[in-house]
């Protein structure tokens, strides 16, 4: 088939491309082929590869928006604080407008028609979906259903109402459903909830989290049961719950669970909660990696979730809501029949053939460094605007991706938000110094374009600056350093050469500070 460029399609400029080399052998269930990789059934990867956030592969090609139409909660969590509003910040239960179900549906068609990556629609807040009788959220679902049938239904809980709404949530076609699950230990849930309200009555203390456990373990069962899919998030709070999270993973993989996102805690003391304005801490990034990296087993961890805003549209990382408020919408001209389903149809078809050129291309990166299997991965930050492609400037990165990197692939293992190192052209150093801190645990940076200054400080700190593969793919890029950083260095002397880096990072981060 000829492929044509996506970015043609969506309108977007040419990026300089490289020729996909031929196919080969591809070991890692990252890479995979058509029917999805290699340990995953069918079925479940017709039900995930286009869902951004339950594919990491899909997020790069396909949106989700969130609707507003959930308020009220049936619980407090004491890093939650949705009276606090900020239209720029984007972060869970931040909402510049909330919305009936009339008012959605017709937001939904409005994005559906105007971009065709759009895949997903969920329903994440500001309260809980399912509190106050779920009748918007029901409502919402049940129109959207009938008017956008291709698009995916997508709900966030906090499980207390899950076991009453499972059937329904069947009937609806809901494929997907989030629930937020911190504790499998009510002596540690005291500690996060301080109330729940349930059967008519509120409840506190160690009862509360007691009703909150069983029923989220229930409604996990129960959807296992129905056959629908079941993504879990729990919130990282240092102290309180994050070595427990490793029970918590145990106890929801046995329950059928199909992904564990572990995110960390936001608690600026600007926000007003419990945690804010008691000074708990969120993890650095490398405390959640960790816990990440421990819980990674049979069930996949999602290391990819941009903790959105509940009325956030777009790509994950990107924000269009502005462009569809309901002001906006309501002077819509909108196809209220499946709007812009053909455009979103032949999107997908193109989709579908740059993935599998994709496949290939990795597949045969990863032939290329067969011969170094057995060495110690190493971790890479790389500066991206998206498409896969190492295309920004080092100094306009306003996040690195760090990928992990050895002979059976480069995986996506988080991103890294920076203080902008240029502002207005100038380098800043203390700008420098958190992006330092914050890739110390990178052997390189890849990036578009470097100036000299910041390349002699990450090189004293251990961090080499690559600009070499500007504008080529991630994946393919880091697999060639992996196999050029393991020729210089020989074979079997990675693991004594990251030691001694990181003597060497933590020798100049001590520098720095002094
Ligand atoms: C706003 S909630 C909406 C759905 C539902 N009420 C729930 O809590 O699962 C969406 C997600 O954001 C998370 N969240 C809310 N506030 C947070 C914070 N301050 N830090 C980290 N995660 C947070 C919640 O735990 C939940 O997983
Ligand atoms: S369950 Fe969700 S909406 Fe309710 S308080 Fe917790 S985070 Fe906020
Ligand atoms: S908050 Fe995370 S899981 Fe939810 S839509 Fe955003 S990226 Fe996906």
């Amino acid at each position: 088939m000829n492929v044509i460029s996506l970015d043609s399609i969506l309108g977007v400029g040419e990026l300089k491309s490289k020729p996909a080399p031929a196919a080969s052998g591809c070991t890692t269930s990252s890479c995979g082929s058509s029917d999805g990789p290699s340990d995953m059934a069918p079925e479940v990867w017709e039900k995930v590869k286009n869902h951004p956030c339950y594919s990491e592969e899909a997020h790069h090609y396909y949106a989700r928006m969130h609707v507003a139409v959930a308020p009220a909660c049936n619980i407090q969590c004491n890093y939650c604080n949705r009276k606090y509003d900020c239209a720029n910040e984007s972060r869970p239960g931040v909402v510049s407008e909330k919305l009936t179900a009339e008012q959605a549906v017709r937001k939904v068609l409005a994005v559906a028609a105007e971009i065709p990556q759009l895949s997903v629609v969920g329903i994440a807040g500001p309260g809980d979906s399912l509190a106050a009788g779920a009748k918007q959220t029901i409502e919402t679902f049940e129109q959207l259903s009938r008017l956008a049938p291709d698009i995916k239904l997508c709900l966030s809980t906090n499980g207390l109402a899950l076991p009453d709404y499972v059937d329904r949530i069947k009937d609806l076609n809901i494929d997907h459903v989030t629930i937020t699950i911190n504790m499998v230990d009510p002596e540690v849930g005291q500690h996060i909830y301080p109330w729940i309200f349930y059967d008519h009555k509120r409840w506190t203390g160690i009862e509360a989290s007691r009703i909150l456990h069983e029923r989220q373990m229930l409604g996990l069962e129960m959807l296992r049961d129905a056959g629908i899919l079941a993504k879990i998030n729990s919130v990282m709070i240092p102290g309180i719950n994050d070595e427990h999270l490793m029970d918590v993973n145990r106890e929801v993989k046995a329950r059928g669970a199909f992904l564990h996102n572990i995110m960390p805690l936001i608690s600026d003391p600007a926000h007003g909660t419990h945690f804010g304005l008691t000074g708990q801490r969120g993890p650095t990034a490398q405390e959640l990696k960790a816990l990440q990296d421990r819980c990674e087993g049979d069930m996949k961890l999602m290391r990819h979730c941009r903790q959105c805003r509940a009325d956030a549209v777009g790509l994950l990382g990107e924000d269009r809501g502005e462009e569809f408020t309901a002001e906006k919408v309501m002077q819509m001209d909108i196809d209220i029949d499946g709007g812009g389903f053909t455009k979103r149809e032949t999107y997908r078809e193109h989709v579908e053939a740059e993935r599998a050129q994709r496949h290939q291309s990795k597949a045969a990166a990863i032939a290329e460094v067969a011969h170094i299997a057995g060495e110690k991965p190493i971790l890479i930050a790389v500066a991206t605007k998206g498409g896969e492609r190492i295309n920004e400037h080092f100094g306009h990165a306003k996040e690195f991706q760090i990928y992990e990197v050895d002979a059976r692939g480069a995986k996506f293992v988080g991103h890294r938000r920076v203080d902008l190192y240029c502002e207005g052209g100038s380098g800043d150093e203390d700008g420098l110094e958190t992006i330092i801190q914050a890739i110390n645990d990178c052997v390189a940076v890849l990036v578009a374009k470097i100036g000299g200054c910041p390349s002699k400080s990450l090189e004293a700190a251990g961090i080499e600056p690559v600009d070499r593969f500007a504008f080529e793919y991630i994946e393919e890029s880091a697999l060639a350093y992996y196999a050029a950083y393991t020729e210089r260095l020989g074979t079997g002397a990675i693991r004594q050469k990251i030691g001694a880096d990181a003597v060497i990072r933590q020798g100049a981060y001590t520098a720095r500070r002094a």
